[in-house]
């Protein structure tokens, strides 16, 4: 759907400090192109300030590339518009207006000013391509605050794939979701990664064990473990993070027991 090249994410020995605590502490890896990479790992493992070093949220050393490009050290609204797009725990889409109207000013802000100048009557392509993706076509008049709580995620999640994003960071997108909801979003990560490279913070071991095409687990700010995730359910040190001590081949971290 982008129509752009496909492209990894590599990140490099990032460090990020607050007043001396380090959050990150030298954290490497490798993301190829068109991954579905889940980062898991105990509450306070620096899975939310990786990604909010390389969005440049937060200051960090080392470095971050996205294809030819190096992010770190570049304002939030650059590396946006190198294609790394985020969602955030909350939502931030607006309400009051429809999902149409929240699609097109996304879409907006990749437009030049001629472009938004001149009034189009017709939904533009991006717009209604990311409408079928997200399975929202059918809502596109109603306002956003109408939706159900997984269909404003995937609201969001148009709204970054018409920003023409060719790297999703989402931040536990399935919080809170039904079963049904979940598989539907389990589906729309598959399809937007067939030419996106995919990158999601989460806490559902199930959705993880289903939809994950790679696994990285983070511990006190350090990769500890990383591979498919049969690999990383047998690692002993992830069962010790997680449960306190390994367990048998077979059985698995699950949910938020850390
Ligand atoms: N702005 C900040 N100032 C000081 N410490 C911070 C700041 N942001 C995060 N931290 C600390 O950095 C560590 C990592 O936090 P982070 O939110 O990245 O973890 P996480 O793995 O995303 O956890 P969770 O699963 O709970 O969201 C925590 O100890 C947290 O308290």
């Amino acid at each position: 759907m982008s129509g752009d090249r496909l492209d990894g994410l590599s990140v490099r020995d990032v460090r990020v400090s607050f007043d001396g605590f380090t959050a990150v502490d030298g954290v490497s890896l490798e993301v190829p192109a068109g991954d579905i990479r889940f980062l898991i790992g105990p509450n306070g493992a620096g899975k939310t300030t990786l990604v909010d070093a390389i969005t440049g949220l937060v200051r960090a050393t080392g470095s971050v590339r996205f294809g030819d490009h190096e992010l770190l050290g570049r304002p939030v609204h650059r590396i946006s518009r190198l294609g790394i797009g985020r969602t955030f725990q909350t939502s931030a889409v607006f309400e009051e207006l429809s999902v149409l109207q929240n699609l097109d000013i996304a879409a907006g802000a990749r437009r030049s000013l001629a472009t938004l100048a001149r009034r189009r009557r017709e939904v533009p392509d991006e717009v209604a391509a990311a409408l079928e993706t997200i399975g929202l076509a059918e809502r596109a008049g109603h306002p956003a605050g109408t939706l159900a709580h997984g269909q404003k995620q995937w609201l969001e999640i148009g709204m970054l794939l018409v920003q023409d994003a060719r790297l999703l960071l989402l931040d536990e997108p399935v919080a809170g979701m039904s079963h049904e909801e979940r598989d539907a979003t389990g589906a729309l990560l598959e399809t937007v990664s067939q030419d996106r490279t995919v990158v999601v913070i989460e806490h559902d071991m199930d959705f993880l064990r289903r939809f994950a095409r790679s696994v990285t687990v983070l511990h006190a700010g350090r990769v500890l473990s990383e591979g498919t995730v049969a690999q990383v359910q047998a690692d002993p040190r992830v069962q010790e993070v997680y449960l306190g001590h390994p367990v048998d081949a077979g059985s698995a971290p699950t949910g938020r027991e850390a």
